[in-house]
């Protein structure tokens, strides 16, 4: 599954909020979408994901519906859960997109999903009492669960503690690395340098930089994206990025 977006343009309110973006993401892909507050992250991921009505190409929405479910899972930037179902129920939920599935294959696909997200402890609690961690995580399992060659996040690792922003992330790369795609929007810097194997940074609803971590943040870069400065080391494990301050207008 490749996801294939060519000139692709959402308006809200008139205004195209998602401006004539070109983006492939492919098998073995780990992409970090990067880009300040109201920058059209949330926007591109669900019209990549055919939610939201575009104008331009997108191989993605093209598909009937059935087939969509099987070639795309979605956690969204929302986190409400509505119904107070036990944990493995929501997380079964996933396998909805595969109604001719032997139950062996579903239940495997369960299991596999509530070990990734360490939830098997939580399986019979109803997911409506979890904690807002425990909530992300019991999500992005569900989207596991759909087991699709392409996984896209909307902010996933957003309050997570330290070591379960890291294991997401590392979930992410091991994905990629199995050959699935991942596209991820993601506010911490420091953790898509490090774990991502592709960033993106978007402006305004455009594409201003492409690229591997190291030739994308940039202290030009960051600096006109997200008016920050930054320190960027060059490790053996990738950059290692540590901001420093925000930069002031000089008129
Ligand atoms: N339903 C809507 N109607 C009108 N404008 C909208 C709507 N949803 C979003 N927008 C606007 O579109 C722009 C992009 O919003 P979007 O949620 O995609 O940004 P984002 O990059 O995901 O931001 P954040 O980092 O804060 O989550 C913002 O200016 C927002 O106000």
């Amino acid at each position: 599954m490749r996801l294939e977006l060519a000139n692709l343009t959402c308006r809200r309110n008139g205004r195209a909020v998602i401006d004539g973006i070109d983006l492939t993401v492919g098998p073995g892909e780990f992409v970090g979408l990067l880009g300040p507050n109201g920058a059209g992250k949330t926007t591109l991921l669900r019209t990549a994901l055919g939610l939201l009505p575009a104008e331009g190409r997108n191989s993605l929405a093209a598909l009937p519906a059935a087939q969509r479910a099987r070639a795309a899972a979605f956690m969204p930037q929302g986190r409400e859960i509505a119904w107070p179902v036990t944990v493995e129920t929501l997380v079964a939920l996933g396998r909805v997109a595969h109604p001719d599935a032997a139950g062996d294959a579903d239940h495997a696909a369960v299991e596999a999903a509530l070990a990734a997200l360490s939830l098997q402890e939580l399986r019979h609690r109803p997911a409506t009492q979890l904690s807002g961690g425990e909530q992300a995580r019991a999500l992005l399992a569900r989207a596991l669960a759909q087991d699709t060659p392409l996984l896209v996040a909307d902010e996933p690792i957003a309050g997570l503690d330290p070591a379960a922003q890291i294991g997401v992330m590392r979930l992410f790369r091991g994905l990629a690395n199995e050959g699935r795609a991942v596209l991820a929007s993601l506010h911490d810097l420091g953790l898509a340098a490090r774990h991502c194997s592709r960033l993106i940074l978007l402006q305004r609803g455009r594409i201003m930089a492409d690229g591997p971590p190291e030739t994308v943040l940039t202290d030009e870069n960051l600096g006109r994206c997200f008016g920050v400065t930054a320190h960027v080391a060059h490790g053996p494990q990738g950059p290692i990025l540590q901001l420093l301050d925000t930069i002031t207008e000089t008129t």
